[in-house]
């Protein structure tokens, strides 16, 4: 497989990084490009030995797929500009947050295959929860390719696109939320006397025993909280701060922002750039 990243920031490394710790792909295969930091190009390619494109014409020599991974204000620009490129057979696939299919179609003119996905930056190791849809103008081919992308770096759901700004939402942001929580216990067992070495292997231990128990356990998380949660016991003092402070509620709004943000992205190229 032959495979163009048109943008070569953090989700087009984490791909990358995740697609040839897989081999599904050889590193010499892999075009990025990136409109001004060549810097950054020359850092990835002595990384992962993957090759750098000057100009985007580069990235449209015979891909298998070109995958659109810069930010969503940018995608209008690069879409007009790679409209006399694109052949009717190239698979796009765009990662970009709240871009739509109908947006790319109508950017690019023409029918060609196009799929659009959300994964995440747990790409990198192989990880990323990723929802894709496809156009009609997608055959089974087409769709295989993508699956195949994505599924190499994680595991892979169709979704309608209706559905994509929720994933955007859950899933797509997730990681941060995770990370967020990672930095707040950090800081916390500072408070409370624990070296950060020792408090990491701590954290992280505990991320994954409570990942692996919601994978593995029949329960639903609820009832795996309340096991933790002895009467007048440790938890119940913590859950009590969580459930006074509305920290429940404040990550079903925080999922919503996200979705909701997604949504207003969708709007990139209509109205001016808020970024
Ligand atoms: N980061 C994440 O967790 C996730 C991101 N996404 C989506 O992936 C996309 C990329 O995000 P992310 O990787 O975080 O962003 P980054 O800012 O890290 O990367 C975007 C890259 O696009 C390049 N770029 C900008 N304009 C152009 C252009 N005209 N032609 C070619 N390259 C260009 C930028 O380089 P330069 O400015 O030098 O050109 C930059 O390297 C976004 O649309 C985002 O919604 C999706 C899922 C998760
Ligand atoms: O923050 C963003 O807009 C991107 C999309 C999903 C994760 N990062």
């Amino acid at each position: 497989m032959k495979i163009s990243f048109i943008g070569a920031g953090s989700m087009a490394e984490a791909m990358i990084s995740g697609m040839l710790e897989k081999r599904i792909v050889k590193a010499g295969d892999i075009r990025a490009h990136n409109r001004t930091n060549k810097k950054r190009l020359r850092t990835l390619e002595q990384k992962y030995g993957i090759r750098a494109a000057d100009g985007l014409d580069q990235l449209f020599e015979g891909p298998d797929a070109v995958i659109l991974a810069v930010k969503p204000k940018d995608a209008p620009d690069v879409l007009e500009s790679v409209r006399p490129l694109i052949s009717p057979d190239t698979l796009l696939v765009s990662v970009a947050a709240g871009i739509t299919i109908p947006f790319i179609e109508n950017k690019i003119g023409r029918h060609i295959p196009v799929a659009r996905a959300m994964p995440n930056t747990s790409a990198k190791v192989g990880l990323s929860a990723t929802g894709i849809a496809f156009n009609i103008a997608a055959t089974k081919q087409h769709r295989h390719r993508a699956f195949a992308i994505f599924s190499a770096v994680g595991m892979t759901t169709a979704v309608k696109e209706e559905q994509l700004d929720a994933v955007t939402g859950l899933s797509g942001s997730g990681p941060a939320y995770i990370y967020y929580i990672a930095e707040a216990l950090q800081q916390s067992a500072a408070e409370i006397g624990l070296d950060a070495q020792t408090a990491k292997q701590f954290i992280l231990q505990t991320i994954i025993g409570a990942a692996e128990m919601l994978k593995t356990s029949a329960e639903p998380p609820e009832a795996l909280r309340k096991a933790v949660t002895s009467p007048n016991g440790t938890t119940e003092a913590a859950i009590r701060v969580l459930d006074e402070r509305e920290v429940k509620q404040a990550f079903i709004d925080c999922v919503k922002a996200a979705a909701k943000r997604a949504n207003e992205l969708s709007n990139a190229g209509k109205e001016p750039a808020r970024e």
